[in-house]
Parts: C-alpha cells; sequence; structure tokens
C-alpha cells in the first residue's frame, strides 16, 4: 500500500495561547475513504487546510504521496472547502469550465455525468442554487480531478437526508481506487457506511484511528456508537 497522506507530529498554534492540534501523526493509505471525525472546534478544518497547502504545521510535517506539501502537492490534491472557489454569476456550466482551465487534471466528461447523477442543472446560476444543490456541484466539481488525494471538509451539512443518501453513492462510484478520500464531519450516523477507516479528533490530538472493521469486531459497535462512548468521556 502506498501512503497519500502522512502528518508528522503536527502541532498548529493560531494567535492564541492554546493549541489548535498537539502532536498529530497518522499515515492515511490509497484505496481507503477515511472519515476525520470530531466535534465542533476539534481541529479537523485545520488538519484539512494544512493537507491542502493553505496552511503551515507549527511543527512537525505534513507529506502527500511522500512530498511535503508544497507546490507539487497542490497538483495532486483536490479540495473541496466549506466556502466554493466558484463565483456566484457563473452558471454551472461556466464553473465546470473554470475547472477545467485551472486544473490540468479535471475530467470535463466525469463533471458533467456526475452533476447529471446529482441532478444539477448545467444552465443554473451558481449563486442562485440552494445550498444542498451548491455542495452537490462543488463536490462534483472537487471528485471529477484525476487526484491523488481529495480533502472533502463537511460535505454534506446544507444537503436534506434523503440526497444525503444519493451524494454518498456517488462517491463511491466516482472514487478511484488509487486515491485517498478524506471526509471531515461530525454527521458520524449519516456517512459512517462509506468509511473504511476513520481517524477521531478531540481538543486538536488523535484519540482513535481503525479500521470500521476492526471497530465493529473488536468492540462490537458502530463508529457512532464507539465516537459516542470516546467523546462522553471528555
Ligand atoms: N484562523 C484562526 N485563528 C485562531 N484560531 C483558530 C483559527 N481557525 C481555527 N481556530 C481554532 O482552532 C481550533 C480548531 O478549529 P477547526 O476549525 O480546525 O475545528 P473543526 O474541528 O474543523 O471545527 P468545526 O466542526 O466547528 O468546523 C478551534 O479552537 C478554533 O477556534
Amino acid at each position: 500500500m502506498s501512503s497519500i497522506l502522512k502528518l508528522t507530529s503536527v502541532s498548529k498554534r493560531y494567535t492564541s495561547s492554546r493549541n489548535a492540534l498537539h502532536n498529530v501523526s497518522f499515515d492515511l493509505q490509497a484505496g481507503k475513504v477515511v472519515g476525520l471525525l470530531g466535534s465542533n472546534g476539534s481541529g479537523k478544518s485545520t488538519i484539512m487546510k494544512m493537507a491542502a497547502g493553505l496552511l503551515q504545521p507549527t511543527s512537525g510535517t505534513v507529506s502527500v504521496t511522500g512530498i511535503p506539501v508544497g507546490t507539487a502537492s497542490k497538483a495532486v490534491t483536490s479540495f473541496m472547502p466549506d466556502r466554493p472557489m466558484t463565483e456566484s454569476w457563473m452558471r454551472v456550466k461556466d464553473a465546470v469550465l473554470f475547472y477545467q482551465d485551472f486544473f490540468s487534471d479535471f475530467d470535463k466528461v466525469k463533471a458533467t455525468e456526475m452533476l447529471r447523477f446529482m441532478n444539477v442543472n448545467e444552465d443554473e446560476r451558481v449563486g442562485a442554487l440552494s445550498k444542498g444543490m451548491s455542495e452537490r456541484l462543488h463536490l462534483s466539481l472537487a471528485l471529477s480531478r484525476n487526484a491523488k488525494l481529495y480533502l472533502l471538509d463537511e460535505p454534506i451539512g446544507g444537503v436534506d437526508l434523503v440526497a444525503r443518501d444519493k451524494i454518498l453513492d456517488a462517491i463511491l462510484q466516482y472514487y478511484s481506487e488509487e486515491s485517498c478520500l478524506v471526509v471531515s464531519t461530525h454527521l458520524v450516523s449519516d456517512i459512517e457506511r462509506i468509511f473504511d477507516e476513520v481517524v477521531f479528533i478531540r481538543n486538536g490530538s488523535v484519540v482513535l484511528h481503525e479500521e470500521v472493521e476492526t471497530i465493529r469486531m473488536k468492540y462490537g459497535k458502530s463508529v457512532e456508537e464507539k465516537f459516542k462512548e470516546v467523546y462522553a468521556e471528555s
């Protein structure tokens, strides 16, 4: 198996005196869909932004496909941030062309297919999309790159319950086994079925990193049950 995202003794301190991350280490492999789970403020977005090269660790190292995060790693990392990088005046089809111009690994055919699957109309204005539809668009754009590392930060917070299943199906269908897909969320029960492994973050530290199958076999629990148990301890 090849390492895709590796954090070694990573700490992050913003301006305040408290560390947002303390000594975080984990190694995520190709072929895995990984849940980065934690309550509000636990440090999930900080990890995602560091992996995407948008934030520097205060100490420790972050590498993607074995290379330190930088220009080369950004070329193989597809990040779906909580704030979109499209403009509200664009139509959906303009947003697709924008991504195609911006990213050399963008697959327009895949994007068109995925938007159709997601019921997103290509003639709609981006600014007129509901929160859930906007998430479907940005997820489709992020997954249509042929990247090694996909980082989806809270991808389905605005999507209604029925649509969630459809979107999770799309993630599984369009995800490639040569890559690693990291999804940060606190909606554990809704998303856990797509995870191969999970990393629990609490107060900036990793408190559990296990295969989902191991959690089921070793503890006899679902990810949500284990999550509630771990977080009840704090
Ligand atoms: N730009 C910033 N400046 C100062 N502190 C920050 C900044 N961004 C995050 N923090 C702090 O770092 C800690 C971790 O925040 P982070 O956004 O990574 O958590 P999160 O797990 O993604 O939370 P949520 O689920 O609410 O999005 C929090 O205490 C937060 O207040």
